[in-house]
């Protein structure tokens, strides 16, 4: 039993890709994988010896996956969780893998989530082992390091001033497991891809929200086998999973035109009223969906990182797509579709638009104005960096820079909305 349960708080590390590797940037690849046998055997071992001898493996605090070597430096950063330039690829390698575990203990335990809810700590920790060891760490980008980064997001846009004191435990509870949660198990294709090679999945769910119902299904599962809710009434429980549902359909980047409207049409009429649960499920909503897409918000070292790995996973699907006959989708084709050219086009058509209605939302807010003043960086940068070659990188160059909703889509010679490229 106790040997089950330590691997699931601490799920096996699988080969990963060379930019998991050094932890200083001297150490080789071979040092690294010989530390992490360490450090997992050690933790193996600690977790059971404890666990026999009765001890709660949190007592010392949320720390306690981490090895001597990395807990200072790994605690000091979650001294630091709440702020913006919270480096969580630092973090991942820090916590061995286990960024979103660690983040989630944290903040469940900053929030007092456990005392209120009742929760079991072990059932807690293995559904958060369970998440975490769901998504696919061979996704260049939907992976946990990017589950843990929108829960550290979401974390600091629970905590504006504008909403940290309406929001009830049940609120925080919700929008911190959808933001673990709100990718799980993401093979690392696009909806598109699902729809045309017939998946499983795309049938299951009828071409609609395919990713996203399965994510919020899988979570849903995770969340029964874990029995983490069970000694809660039937119909809380009910709530709980519906509402996980709500927001993590919420990020279904093809609904954004909708709930951007809506968001528009609120702060228009300021008629939003956190008094009114409906109205702090939607702001939770648009919190997540700020946190699914925030990454061109960050310091333009994090932001390049993260604009890099999602350009990868797109031009890996074109791999395939191109392998199997299929029809390339667009962003898709690393020939035609350059990072540059990826990222500042998503940077205005989807990026701007939200934060820039978040800014008013929250306003006054320093987090908000800082959010915005790096997406102005970042997006300047990548113009910077894209060297129009084709007529569809100058088309998308003209695009950005006129920063409108309407972006060259080389494959089928015309423009067409952005949010349309991800129907
Ligand atoms: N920097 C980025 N560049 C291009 N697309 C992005 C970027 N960040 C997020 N996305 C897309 O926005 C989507 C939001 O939902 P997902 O995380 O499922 O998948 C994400 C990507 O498809
Ligand atoms: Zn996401």
């Amino acid at each position: 039993y106790s040997s089950c349960l330590s691997e699931a708080v601490v799920p096996l590390i699988s080969p990963k890709p060379a930019y998991f590797n050094s932890i200083e940037s001297g150490e080789t690849e071979f040092s690294t994988k010989r530390r992490m046998k360490h450090l997992l055997s050690f933790q193996r071992y600690y977790h059971t010896s404890r666990l026999l001898r009765g001890l709660a493996p949190h007592d010392s605090g949320s720390l306690y996956l981490l090895d001597d070597d990395y807990l200072g430096q790994a605690a000091h950063m979650l001294s630091k969780v709440g702020t913006w330039n919270f480096d969580i690829f630092l973090f991942d390698r820090l916590t061995n893998g286990n960024s979103l575990v660690t983040l989630m203990c944290h903040l469940f335990n900053i929030y007092d989530l456990i005392h209120h809810f009742q929760l079991d700590i072990v059932k807690l920790h293995g559904f958060f082992g369970m998440v975490q060891k769901d998504y696919h760490s061979q996704n260049p980008y939907h992976n946990a390091i990017h589950a843990a980064d929108v829960t550290q997001a979401m974390y600091c846009y629970l905590k504006e001033p504008k909403l940290a004191d309406q929001l009830t435990p049940l609120d925080v509870f919700l929008g911190l497991i959808a933001a673990a949660a709100h990718d799980v198990d993401h093979p690392g294709v696009n909806q598109p891809f699902l729809i045309k090679t017939r998946h499983h999945l795309a049938s299951l769910y009828q071409n609609t929200s395919v990713l996203e119902s399965h994510h919020w299904r899988s979570t849903v599962g995770m969340l029964r086998e874990s029995g983490l809710l069970a000694h809660l009434p039937a119909e809380i429980t009910r709530v709980i999973e519906q509402q996980l549902g709500s927001l993590i359909l919420a990020t279904d980047i093809c609904r954004q035109n909708e709930f951007l409207l809506t968001f528009r049409e609120h702060l228009d009429n300021q008629d939003l009223d956190l008094l009114d649960a409906s109205h702090r499920h939607f702001i939770l909503q648009i919190a997540l969906k700020c946190a699914d897409v925030c990454n061109p918000c960050r310091s333009w070292e994090l932001s390049r990182q993260w604009g890099e790995r999602v350009c990868e996973e797109f031009h890996k699907q074109g791999e395939l797509e191109k392998k199997f006959d299929l029809e390339v989708s667009p962003q898709c084709d690393h020939k035609v579709d350059s990072v540059p050219a990826i990222q500042s086009g998503f940077i205005s058509c989807i990026a701007e638009p939200l934060f820039e209605e978040w800014n008013l939302f929250t306003h006054p807010s320093l987090l908000s104005q800082t959010m915005l003043d790096h997406l102005d960086k970042n997006k300047a940068h990548w113009i910077r960096l894209l060297k129009p070659r084709t007529l569809a990188e100058e088309q998308t160059y003209a695009c950005a820079e006129s920063c409108d909703l309407w972006f060259y889509a080389p494959q089928q010679n015309r423009y067409i909305c952005f949010y349309v490229l991800y129907q």
